[in-house]
């Protein structure tokens, strides 16, 4: 089996910023990489996400659209990828539906939980790397670069609860978590990263 990274952390973190540093470590390695996304990663998860991430509706129905990316990215991609021996790397996964649908719109941990053991009840990454900051440095950032989308354009009360529901889950499930502190330098966090592939890996 493959090994699975999954990237999380609120909306002008930096995950995106290190994507490309994490798949040339692993390529250096010589193993086989499939880069992804979520919500996403394969062509009807595409257009989920340009559904979930421009309309408005109701927070159920954007758990279950979520999840329905992700089962068709499991099937699709990421199964096939680690069952042959491939690395993948996701841009979001699970802990994102908790830290958003979960804390940020406040859908129950308890219903999150039924979805994620319908779709994966074996499956987890085996690293997430958490990107965390403070909101204001990620607002700032976000600003700074691009037209916002819709969960981009949430306030600041949304993020803070998305943001505790993030490092509440590094807290519960420790084995898989690291959590970076993404105020450093770009440098500093790359160091820090390729330490952290190469105690787990
Ligand atoms: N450690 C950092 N220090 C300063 N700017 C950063 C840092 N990490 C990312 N950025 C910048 O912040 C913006 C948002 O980063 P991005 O990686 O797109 O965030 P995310 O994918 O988490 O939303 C980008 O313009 C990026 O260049
Ligand atoms: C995977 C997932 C993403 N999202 C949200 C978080 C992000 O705001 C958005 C997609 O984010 P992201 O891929 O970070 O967008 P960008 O390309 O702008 O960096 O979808 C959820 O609300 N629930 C989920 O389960």
């Amino acid at each position: 089996m493959g090994k699975f990274i999954t990237f999380e952390g609120i909306d002008g973190a930096g995950k995106s910023t290190h994507i490309a540093f994490v798949a040339d470590y692993i390529k250096q390695r010589g193993a086989e990489l499939v880069s992804s996304r979520e919500p996403g990663g394969t062509p009807l998860g595409e257009k989920l996400r340009e559904i979930v991430l421009h309309e408005k509706m109701d927070l159920e129905t954007e758990a279950l659209l979520v999840f329905a990316s992700r089962r068709e990215h499991l099937a699709q991609v990421i199964e096939p990828a680690l069952k042959r021996g491939a690395w993948v790397i996701s841009d979001r996964f699970t802990d994102s539906t908790f830290a958003y649908q979960g804390g940020g719109r406040g859908m129950s941990v308890a219903k999150l939980e039924v979805l994620e053991q319908w779709v994966h009840p074996a499956l987890q990454p085996d690293l997430t790397l958490l990107f965390d900051v403070p909101l204001e440095v990620a607002r700032a950032r976000l600003d700074a670069t691009r037209d916002l989308d819709k969960f981009e354009q949430e306030k600041a009360d949304f993020f803070a609860a998305t943001r505790a529901e993030y490092l509440r889950r590094a807290a519960q499930f420790p084995q898989r978590f690291r959590v970076i502190d993404s105020t450093q330098s770009i440098a500093a966090i790359q160091e820090q990263i390729a330490a952290i592939l190469d105690a787990c890996f």
